[in-house]
């Protein structure tokens, strides 16, 4: 079963502008689709970040896996490594600066592995979730992921979320989301006020929503005083406090001094990453995100470590499109000790702007239920690749770039880590 070709797509779809520590997100997210071809003529798919400097490694990568057995995911990951040895370029990740540590050969074989394994699916007439180990539950659960947002990209009309830059944007943004999907988790993604004004909204949202388990998320925004000052402020709030400082000895001290949980996806991002972190004790939860863990297997072997030092476990996201959503649903689905609701962008998206078929995954009750069907059980839209690729030819973007966005409009705008 060996890949004869692979085909590399990219797209864009558009995106609200949405508000973070490093800047906004610009009016399309970019995204690459993989289609990977075996000489059985089954294909499969996989979906990853669409910068331009992603893109050239994909295509290298591409070139270095064909004849490659799609059952041998050990010489798929040997062959994208040697396909990437000489370049030590950085960025061009995806990530606008957040994710800086992770991999390169895991962020390029993540797409592979997957349509791999998607493949491997549909030749056995199973789920991906069957070859992870087996699915333990029918539906993964999401939180609903909560953003400060303008009203509108400039000159562009309102988008139906409207205006969120304050406590009751923010819980109106919430009634929305736990309305039209049902989500029983809620995540702030901080970083963007003050923090008493971050803290306001979270305070909101445990009035209106007295039962659901409140996740804040600033994107290691703060210093350790002021995360320790947050952290005192919302103690028995929330659920978890992920990345409020940069850093693992940041992470580790602010742990000594806050009563909650301290989650990451900025401090550990890489296997390499976990050995520090847990020696200096700077972390509770881990987010994985097979998009730069090395795809599908290398993300339940970040499982099995989190199992064995007794951390938790959660799921991270970028604004992402149907391919990644069946991928994260399929590891989830297989991950027994995936202790918290997984995070998606999923709700931001314009509805029906994808490239897989509508229909295979829905969120209702705050959750995705499992696909049955062999391999990742969703289709691809041809017709929908290629106008979201044209999209991509017409949008002008070729890497993902808040700062910059933000920049553009507010002159004055400084990133910086920590900002307070
Ligand atoms: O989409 C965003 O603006 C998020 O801030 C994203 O880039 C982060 O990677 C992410 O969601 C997080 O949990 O840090
Ligand atoms: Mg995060």
């Amino acid at each position: 079963m060996s890949i004869t070709r692979v085909e590399i797509t990219p797209v864009a779809f558009r995106d609200p502008p949405l508000l973070n520590t490093v800047g906004v997100h610009e009016p399309f997210a970019l995204r690459a689709i993989l289609q990977v071809t075996t000489d059985a003529g089954v294909s499969g798919l996989g979906e990853t970040y669409g910068d331009q400097a992603h893109l050239a490694r994909l295509h290298r990568a591409a070139d270095a896996v064909l004849g490659c057995d799609v059952f041998n995911i050990n010489e798929l990951r040997a062959r994208v490594a040697a396909a990437l040895a000489a370049d030590t370029t950085q960025g061009g990740h995806g990530m606008s600066g957040m994710v800086t540590g992770s991999s390169t050969t895991d962020r390029v074989l993540s797409p592979f592995d997957v349509a791999a394994l998607d493949i491997q699916g549909k030749l056995l007439g199973r789920p991906v979730s069957d070859l992870l180990g087996g699915a333990i539950r029918t539906a993964v659960d999401f939180s609903g992921y909560l953003f400060y947002k303008w009203a509108n990209h400039p000159g562009a009309a309102p988008d139906s979320w409207g205006e969120a830059l304050d406590p009751e944007g923010i819980v109106r943004q919430a009634r929305t989301m736990v309305d039209t999907y049902g989500f029983r988790a809620l995540k702030l993604k901080g970083g963007v006020f003050a923090p008493d004004q971050e803290v306001a909204a979270i305070r909101a949202l445990r009035a209106e929503f007295p039962e659901l388990p409140l996740r804040l998320d600033p994107n290691a925004a703060w210093s350790v005083e002021t995360s320790v000052e947050v952290g005192t402020e919302l103690a028995g709030i929330l659920e978890y406090l992920e990345d409020p400082t940069p850093g693992i000895p940041g992470m580790a001290e602010v742990r000594q001094r806050v009563p909650m949980p301290l989650a990451t996806n900025m401090c550990v991002v890489s296997f390499a990453d976990v050995a520090p972190a847990v020696a200096a004790g700077s972390v509770d939860v881990i987010l994985s995100d097979h998009h730069f863990w090395g795809g599908l297997r290398r993300s339940q072997g970040l499982a099995s470590i989190t199992d064995t030092f007794g951390l938790g476990l959660s799921m991270h996201s970028n604004s992402h499109l149907g391919i990644s959503l069946a991928a994260m649903v399929h590891l989830a689905a297989a991950t027994p000790n995936l202790d918290y609701a997984c995070d998606t962008h999923w709700p931001w998206k314009e509805p029906g702007e994808d490239v897989i078929r509508p229909g295979a995954l829905e969120i209702v009750d705050g959750s995705i239920a499992v696909p049955t069907l062999p391999g990742l059980g969703i289709e691809l839209d041809e017709d929908a690749l290629q106008s979201l690729h044209q999209q991509y030819l017409e949008c002008g973007l070729r890497s993902r770039d808040d700062t910059g966005y933000m920049q553009s409009l507010h002159p004055e705008f400084e990133p910086a880590s920590p900002r307070w």
